[in-house]
């Protein structure tokens, strides 16, 4: 089944100072139409009871909510997928569990991890990076910047949405969709702006 797959998607994170309900309130008031809830910290009765609020919300606005990694939780709370970022993951089994009802997104690092993602036919959408350095995340992945997003161009990826992702700001916008890719994911530049509010209305002017 092909499945709508938002430009933007918006993804909380763990912040001292701003709850991930807070968080999806501000993205969602301000425009968010697509919502990663990313908190890999908490028990399970924790996180449902969190992610009932942030459904909640998500409801109200219209939004679409995804769970990332925790997709055994999708029976017992109102989100509409999940991203697994284990590029190991069996996603066949994964897909038999959840549904074909459910949105589910793949990370991605090399262009061969994303033509085996199209070739399965499973997930709905990759995210692809890293773009640039981010403080969201270390690792020690090669940073993929503008040119490794314009590759894809001459490898017919052009199934699958694909979905740039790490250390993107604003002025990147612009350049990352000229190079063809799907979407962008964007986290650390909008949690951590002065005014989160209207760095979700910018990051939205930019995309669409
Ligand atoms: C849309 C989207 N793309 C990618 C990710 C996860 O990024 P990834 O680099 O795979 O995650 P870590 O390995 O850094 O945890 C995502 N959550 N959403
Ligand atoms: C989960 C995740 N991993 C990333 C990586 O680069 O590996 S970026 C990311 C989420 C996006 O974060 P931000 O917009 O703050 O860079
Ligand atoms: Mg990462």
């Amino acid at each position: 089944m092909k499945k709508y797959i938002s430009r933007f998607h918006y993804l909380t994170q763990d912040l001292p100072e701003r709850s991930h309900v807070e968080q999806v309130q501000i993205a969602c008031e301000n425009g968010a139409n697509w919502i990663q809830y990313r908190c890999l910290t908490k028990s399970d009765e924790d996180l449902v009871e969190e992610i009932h609020q942030i459904a909640a919300i998500c409801d109200d606005w219209g939004a679409t909510l995804i769970l990332t990694n925790h997709y055994h939780l999708l029976d017992r709370v109102d989100a509409q997928g999940v991203h697994i970022e284990d590029v190991n993951a069996n996603f066949e089994a994964i897909r038999q569990q959840i549904t074909d009802e459910k949105t589910m997104g793949a990370s991605a690092y090399t262009t061969e991890e994303i033509l085996t993602l199209q070739a399965a036919g499973i997930v709905d959408y990759c995210g692809y990076g890293p773009f640039a350095s981010t403080t969201t995340r270390t690792h020690d992945r090669p940073l993929l910047g503008f040119k490794g997003y314009r590759e894809l161009e001459e490898l017919r990826i052009d199934l699958l949405p694909v979905i740039a992702v790490g250390g993107i700001r604003l002025p990147d916008v612009e350049l990352l969709l000229n190079t063809g890719i799907h979407g962008i994911a964007v986290s650390s530049a909008i949690n951590l702006a002065p005014d989160p509010g209207e760095a979700v209305k910018a990051f939205y002017r930019a995309v669409y």
